[in-house]
C-alpha cells in the first residue's frame, strides 16, 4: 500500500528522532572496527539480510579494508506491517555458505526470531563459523543475541537506516520512533 504525500509528511512530523545521523555514523565506525578485529584474517562471507540490511551493509562494507565476499539472504516476517508473523524465505544461498566464515548483517534485532532462524540456517548449510552484526537492537528480550550491535534503542516501532514503516522511510538519516497514533 502506498502512503500519500500528506500521510507521509504527517508520520514524519509526529515521529521522534532517537539516534542522530552523526551517532549512527559513529556506531558504524565502531562496528567496522570490531568486525575487522574478529574477521579481518578470515576471508569471510558477508550475508546481507534483505531488504532492511541493504543500508547497513552498504555503509559498513566500505569501512572494511580486508578480503571479503558478499552475498544475500532474503527472509522477512513483517512485510510492511508493524508486527511480525511467520518467517518467509525468499532466497537462501545454501551452496555459497558451505565452509565459509559467515557474518550475518541485519538492520535490527527486535524479537530476534529472524536472526535466530537465519543463523540456524547458516549452521545447517555447513558454515565454518557464524557471527552476526545488527545496526540496532531493541532493549527488550530477544530469542537470540547478536555478536555485534551498533546502537541499543527503546522498544518502540522504529524507522530509518533501512528500517521501514509501511515500506517507507528506509532512507531516513537517523533512527526515529513512530508516534503511537500512527502504529
Ligand atoms: O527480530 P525480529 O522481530 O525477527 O525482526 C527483525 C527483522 O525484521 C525486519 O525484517 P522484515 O521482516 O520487516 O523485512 P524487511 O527487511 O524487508 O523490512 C528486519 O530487517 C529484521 O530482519
Ligand atoms: O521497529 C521496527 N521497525 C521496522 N522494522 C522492524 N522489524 C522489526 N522491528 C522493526
Amino acid at each position: 500500500m502506498k502512503l500519500d504525500r500528506s500521510q507521509y509528511e504527517g508520520v514524519a512530523a509526529r515521529a521522534e528522532c532517537l539516534v542522530s545521523h552523526e551517532e549512527m555514523e559513529t556506531a558504524l565506525d565502531r562496528m567496522a572496527e570490531t568486525i575487522t578485529e574478529r574477521l579481518g584474517d578470515k576471508d569471510p562471507l558477508i550475508l546481507c539480510v534483505m531488504t532492511g540490511a541493504v543500508i547497513t551493509a552498504g555503509l559498513l562494507l566500505p569501512r572494511l579494508d580486508f578480503p571479503l565476499r558478499v552475498n544475500y539472504i532474503h527472509a522477512s516476517r513483517y512485510q510492511g506491517a508493524t508486527s511480525g508473523g511467520e518467517l518467509a524465505w525468499r532466497h537462501r544461498p545454501s551452496d555459497a555458505i558451505r565452509d565459509e566464515h559467515v557474518l550475518v548483517v541485519d538492520d535490527i534485532l527486535d524479537e530476534g526470531i529472524t536472526l535466530d532462524q537465519v543463523v540456524r540456517a547458516c549452521h545447517e548449510d555447513g558454515a565454518a563459523s557464524v557471527q552476526s552484526a545488527v545496526l540496532v537492537a531493541k532493549q527488550r528480550p530477544h530469542q537470540c543475541e547478536a555478536d555485534i550491535v551498533g546502537v541499543e534503542v527503546v522498544d518502540r516501532y522504529l524507522y530509518g537506516y533501512g528500517l521501514d514503516y509501511k515500506n517507507y522511510f528506509r532512507n531516513a538519516r537517523g533512527i526515529y520512533a513512530v508516534a503511537d497514533e500512527d502504529i
